[in-house]
């Protein structure tokens, strides 16, 4: 019996009837390619096209049939469908393993294949665990994941299922191929890392309708527009809102003071959107001080600045209105993302100092989030002997010393000057936070907004040689953020373009 390559690259070359590919010259030459790009082992669909790749291409090719007219198990299901794979020369046959109704019985199948055919190997293509669980007294020589999500038992799962491939690998020696939805390269090597033997890679390579549809997928929702946003920022104060274009340039902007009732909050936030959206606006972006689930749009948690503010659905609520699912994220996290947009700094600290302290933490260009939405909130580190109650509930946070309303204390206008008597504590709890966070995630810039860079280059100054006194290094990363009070807005803007999670 011929066996496959440790860590084998499978190139899975398939087209059925009414797939835009269908027919062997087509199928031959994807083999061609696949081989060309370094394929160890190729899997084809049909006796024919099994005949002509063999002729061509020096590879082993593991024989399937397909009959969908069955209504349970569909590769490979009859002695018949094995007799004509061999005769094509297959090196080795997978056989539908699955729980499923069948023709003819399995043990059959296998039987029939080892009296007649010893040479071939046996692939058992299975959907889930108890599947392996079903194959393994029929010894086969190879277990493939390909059915994991094609079973009414496993339909819905998260693929490529790459927990099957772990799981298998603990019961069982017979080399695990990993095969079914093997989208990227990094999907196939995360698969051998898993404990695959093998990987098979389908669609991925050979089904260009597939790939197209990805890509389409992609940019659909762009559509035939001009590409625009609503982006609202929602603070303790005030309530803000742009309409950018794609750049996060304003069009169009507005703000009115965040209301004193949470559905006030909520109605003032509609009526500011509709006073932005446009015909073309496709997309729209929710920043909002507290901890967010991004995922769900709702907020997780709020510290009261926002009145009822916690378990609202902020993203149901816009999408009922507008028929636009909003991307929600924490107001400073717009801030930092905005920022890291416009500078393309990729590791930064967005510190906005407003009714509260905001933090925004990007490293490796993405937002840290956490598990609750509750990452980069910065302000509600415990300063060391701080005994202010914070409006979250813990005793000490640099919030109560750092936020906008105590900067006004600290820094008083006297004839329109500003006095920089008391800012030299302020400056060292700032610069102790900086510290505190770039010791954790060592950023490479430190942006300070909201309300402090109006303040002036002295505080600036005061705040980078406090830090050079703790560090003994150059403060000279700490900067006023020059994007201004709608800067959170427009961060959520641009991040309602993206997909997924960023
Ligand atoms: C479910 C089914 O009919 N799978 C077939 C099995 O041979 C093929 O259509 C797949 O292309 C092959 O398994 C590779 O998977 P993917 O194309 O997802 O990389």
């Amino acid at each position: 019996m011929k066996m496959l390559k440790k860590n084998a690259f499978i190139v899975s070359c398939q087209a059925e009837e009414g797939e835009p590919l269908y027919g062997k010259e087509t199928i031959v030459k994807m083999a061609m390619a696949a081989q060309a790009g370094g394929a160890d082992a190729i899997r084809a669909l049909s006796p024919e096209n099994i005949r002509e790749i063999k002729k061509i291409v020096n590879l082993p090719v593991i024989g399937i049939t397909k009959n969908r007219s069955l209504k349970g198990a569909f590769i490979t299901t009859t002695k018949k469908d094995i007799d004509n794979l061999v005769d094509a020369d297959s090196d080795f046959i997978a056989i539908d393993c699955t729980r499923r109704e069948r023709p003819e019985p399995l043990p059959e199948l296998f039987d029939y294949l080892r009296k007649y055919y010893p040479h071939i190997g046996i692939i058992a293509d299975i959907a889930d665990i108890e599947d392996v669980k079903y194959v393994l007294p029929l010894k086969p020589d190879y277990i493939a994941t390909t059915l994991a999500g094609y079973t009414d038992y496993t339909s819905g799962r998260d693929l490529p299922d790459l927990d099957l491939i772990e799981k298998t690998v603990k019961i069982t020696n017979i080399p695990v191929i990993a095969e079914g939805n093997i989208s990227t390269p990094q999907y196939a090597r995360q698969a051998i890392l898993y404990g695959a033997y093998a990987v098979t890679v389908g669609s991925a390579i050979t089904r260009p309708h597939v790939i197209a549809k990805n890509f389409k997928d992609h940019l659909k929702d762009f559509r035939n527009d001009e590409i625009s946003a609503v982006g609202i920022d929602i603070g303790g104060t005030w309530t803000r809102g742009v309409l950018t274009d794609r750049f996060g340039e304003i069009i169009k902007s507005k703000k009115i003071p965040t209301a004193a009732t949470g559905k006030e909050v909520i109605s003032n936030m509609l009526s500011l959107i509709k006073g932005l959206i446009t015909n073309e606006t496709h997309f729209m972006g929710i920043a909002t001080g507290g901890k967010i689930n991004f995922k769900s749009g709702i907020v997780n948690f709020s510290t009261g600045l926002i009145p009822d503010w916690e378990g609202v659905q902020i993203a149901d609520i816009v999408e009922q209105e507008f028929h636009i699912r909003p991307k929600v994220d924490n107001d400073a996290n717009c801030a930092a993302y905005f920022q890291h947009y416009i500078t393309k700094v990729n590791n930064l600290l967005m510190i906005t100092v407003g009714t509260g302290l905001g933090g925004g933490i990007i490293i490796n260009g993405k937002i840290i989030r956490g598990i609750m939405g509750g990452g980069g909130e910065i302000g509600h580190i415990v300063y060391p002997g701080n005994n202010k109650r914070c409006t979250c509930g813990k005793v000490g946070c640099v919030e109560t010393l750092l936020s906008g309303r105590y900067l006004r204390e600290k820094v008083y206008e006297k004839n329109n000057e500003i006095s920089l008597n008391n800012i030299k504590d302020y400056a060292k709890v700032m610069a102790w936070l900086i510290d505190t966070v770039k010791t954790t995630v060592d950023f490479e810039k430190c942006y300070l907004g909201g309300v402090i860079p109006k303040y002036g280059e002295k505080v600036l100054k005061e705040i980078r040689s406090s830090y050079e006194k703790i560090r003994n290094e150059s403060g000279e990363f700490i900067e006023f953020s020059q994007l201004g009070e709608f800067a959170g807005a427009r961060g959520s803007a641009i991040l309602s373009f993206q997909k997924g999670e960023i």
